[in-house]
């Protein structure tokens, strides 16, 4: 049937910058469409770095990232940035028209998404009057619209409630089960229980002979 095969692995990755000692080292693990893997560890552990090496933002001090056919990467940043003056709409319908879609396909496209992410009722609103919590949503919906084959995620729930973040974790499991490679920075636990896999980086810190 043609069927690719899709992967993202780690091979022996370590870190450090240099004003910090190494954050991590020897990470190894392969995640798979369908699969949703959470990155834990206490702040400052070097999850959001670790994304950034996977991402090809960041070169590690020692290891590799393999990407095998996967060609389109969404990243949700931490911090939640948009247009002030554009409406939640704009946002999700701007990928999808610079994907090709007619504006008529990408308005219903973009309020399909929207509703999944509970954010029809402010597809008007403009970004800058948007809570914290739709407003991480909303970086969600843009990045899922134009649905990549890695998706990387930092603190989606970071500035949710419960259920709300309930319900985000639900839909990022309903995507990664449509095929989507998903890596998800983490201190929820309840995001870590929806992942299939963890991988907590104070389980990879340097033996202390070997970090001076
Ligand atoms: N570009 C950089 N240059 C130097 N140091 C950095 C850089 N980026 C991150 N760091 C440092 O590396 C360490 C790991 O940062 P990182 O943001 O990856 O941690 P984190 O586990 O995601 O933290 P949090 O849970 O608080 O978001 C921190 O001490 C941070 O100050």
């Amino acid at each position: 049937m043609g069927n690719q095969e899709v992967y993202l692995e780690v091979h022996d990755v370590s870190h450090r910058f240099s004003s910090t000692h190494t954050l991590f080292e020897h990470v190894n693990f392969t995640a798979e469409p369908g699969q949703m893997t959470a990155l834990c560890g206490p702040s400052g552990s070097g999850k959001s770095t670790l994304l950034s090496i996977i991402a090809g933002w960041e070169i590690p001090l020692t290891g590799r990232i393999e990407l095998c056919n996967i060609s389109t990467v969404g990243w949700v940043f931490q911090n939640p940035y948009g247009v002030a003056r554009r409406s939640v709409l704009d946002h999700v319908v701007f990928p999808l028209l610079a994907q090709g879609k007619t504006r008529k396909d990408a308005q219903a496209q973009a309020y399909d998404v929207l509703q999944r992410f509970s954010l029809e009722e402010v597809a008007e609103r403009q970004f800058s009057d948007l809570s914290g919590g739709e407003a991480q949503r909303l970086m969600l919906a843009r990045a899922v619209c134009v649905h990549p084959d890695l998706l990387l995620v930092d603190e989606p729930t970071a500035q949710l409630d419960m259920s709300t973040a309930h319900s985000v974790n639900s839909v990022l499991r309903e995507l990664s089960g449509q095929g989507m490679v998903v890596i998800i920075a983490t201190h929820d636990a309840d995001t870590r229980n929806a992942c299939d896999c963890v991988i907590n980086l104070a389980d990879f810190l340097p033996h202390e002979d070997e970090d001076e």
